[in-house]
């Protein structure tokens, strides 16, 4: 599982830490991992050509003391400064890493002295360094790192971003203005929420993490992204007993006599969830039958198709009834897309069973009342918000998937897996049919919503390689993501 910490959990983690260390310890921890880092991304050190831009706290700080490390090594170094002027009218920066800079050869001046052109400034540079703000910044880059943040990115040099790319909000994800778009992150001591979320995560390029000996509690994760091995060991496995009805049967209220499809795509991702039979109610069976013959298909409503484990309704589903009756069961029920209009909290909060809601952006921010760009650009607190109106544990799809339960406790789970191939029509019905198969293999509706998200991104790609899918293409790879995942 990869961990997330809020600024605030990190910086109570730093001062435990720091108060058992000698000054500047920490420092030197994260600036050897940044050089080191930064090493491997030049084909060689010595007479390589390095810019810092520095700011003038601590992310700076770091910058500097990596930019003199480099320096030591043959590097030419030259440190840009951008903190806001100091009693001397010199930019501030930390006062120690700039000495270190100067004391092993590297150059510095006022970021402001190449305003003018900070093209040239950065021309024939081979990586930049961007420590001009970390956990410490506020809103977007201000003018002059703005435009030193684009020199940077249209020199060609490689870019890394110093704990975070400077401009992005390390809690939420959310970038309010200009930002570094950076090739590569090397964060400190632990990842940040917004490290994993989109609009952010887009600006951190590839992350590492550099181990500074950090240990934030482990009851304060802010965000976690399942990997393989944690994938692994929630899906379903039948044991030598297992019989269909043991392994769970999920029901799909899916399709309409204008959306068919939604049906078949909607059983597509059931029948491969783990569950051990899907029944379909409404009016698409025949479809469902041509494609899916092993479909257990009744032609009336959920209330006539019979006991099932859990219930996925909504895909393509236009005005059918069923939402109420599906909601007055007693087993988990996942509401996906159409099921989702005119959703009331009040008939969700008082189900005795688990709900899992799986709104895109658009949907979300119709349950919300605001414009869906505000869901998109503060992903993690949309979910949040719906999870504990609805009572509701809520998956939000897009460009980075995030799952939150009605429990604030739980840490939300962002997907680590997908690709921008899957915003293609219909790839959510396969997601949505997914899931809720594993809801009636018994998993967790948190556990079942991130195992499905992560298996389905995963099958986008393998069904990809980079070109485009269909969502019938993704539902036929499920099986091939489970055995990576489970094979690893
Ligand atoms: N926690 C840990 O365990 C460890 C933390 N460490 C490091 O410390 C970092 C945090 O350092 P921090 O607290 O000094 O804040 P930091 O991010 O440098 O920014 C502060 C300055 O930025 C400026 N500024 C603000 N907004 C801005 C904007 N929009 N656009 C432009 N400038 C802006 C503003 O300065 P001003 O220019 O206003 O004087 C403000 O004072 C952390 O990210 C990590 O790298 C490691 O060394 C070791 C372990
Ligand atoms: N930019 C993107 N990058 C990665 N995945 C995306 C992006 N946009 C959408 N997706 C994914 O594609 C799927 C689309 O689902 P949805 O919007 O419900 O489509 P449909 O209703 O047509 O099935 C979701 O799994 C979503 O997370
Ligand atoms: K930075």
């Amino acid at each position: 599982m990869r961990t997330a910490y809020r600024t605030e959990t990190v910086r109570a983690a730093e001062a435990a830490l720091m108060a058992e260390l000698p000054e500047g310890a920490l420092m030197r921890r994260a600036a050897a991992g940044l050089a080191a880092a930064c090493a491997g991304l030049l084909p060689r050190v010595y007479g390589s050509r390095v810019v810092v831009l520095a700011g003038s706290g601590d992310n700076g700080g770091d910058a500097l003391y990596a930019g003199a490390r480099l320096a030591r090594r043959g590097a030419g170094v030259t440190a840009l400064l951008l903190g806001s002027p100091g009693e001397d009218g010199r930019p501030k920066a930390h006062r120690a890493a700039l000495a270190a800079l100067r004391a092993a050869g590297g150059a510095d001046r006022p970021a402001s002295a190449v305003a003018g052109d900070p093209a040239a400034a950065l021309a024939g540079a081979d990586l930049v360094l961007d420590g001009v703000t970390g956990i410490g910044g506020r809103g977007g880059l201000r003018p002059e790192a703005a435009a030193l943040a684009r020199a940077a990115r249209a020199s060609g040099a490689a870019l890394v971003a110093v704990d975070l790319p400077s401009g992005v909000d390390a809690d939420t994800g959310t970038v309010d203005g200009e930002a570094v778009r950076a090739d590569v992150t090397v964060t400190f001591g632990a990842y940040k929420p917004g490290l994993l979320i989109d609009p952010a995560r887009a600006y951190a390029g590839a992350l590492r993490l550099v181990d500074i000996g950090l240990t934030p509690p482990a009851g304060e994760v802010a965000a976690e992204a399942l990997q393989h091995a944690d994938v692994a060991a929630l899906l379903p496995h039948p044991a030598a007993e297992s019989d269909k009805y043991r392994r769970g049967v999920v029901g799909v209220v899916a399709g309409s006599a204008r959306y068919p499809g939604a049906a078949v795509l909607c059983v597509s991702g059931a029948l491969r969830g783990g569950a051990g039979a899907v029944r379909y109610a409404g009016p698409a069976g025949e479809a469902v039958l041509a494609r899916h013959p092993e479909t257990l298909v009744h032609p009336g409503g959920p209330a006539e198709a019979g006991r099932v484990q859990s219930w996925v309704i909504g895909p393509g589903l236009g005005d059918t009834p069923g939402v109420e009756a599906v909601l007055a069961s007693d087993v988990p029920v996942l509401v996906d897309a159409d099921g989702l209009r005119l959703l009331d909290p009040a008939a969700v909060r008082a189900r005795p069973a688990p709900t899992l809601l799986t709104p895109h952006a658009g949907e979300a921010a119709a349950l919300l009342g605001r414009p869906r760009e505000d869901v998109e650009a503060g992903r993690l607190s949309a979910a949040r918000e719906l999870a504990a109106a609805y009572g509701a544990t809520v998956l939000l799809k897009g460009s980075t998937t995030v799952v939150a339960s009605p429990d604030p406790k739980d840490p939300v789970r962002v997907n680590p897996t997908g690709t921008p191939w899957l915003a293609t029509a219909g790839t959510g019905d396969v997601l949505s049919g997914l899931a809720g198969s594993l809801l009636a293999a018994g998993l967790a509706p948190r556990d079942a919503a991130s195992v499905a998200a992560y298996l389905h991104g995963l099958a986008a790609r393998r069904a990809s390689h980079g070109a485009p899918v269909a969502a019938y293409d993704v539902a036929e790879a499920l099986s091939g993501a489970w055995r990576d995942v489970t094979e690893d």
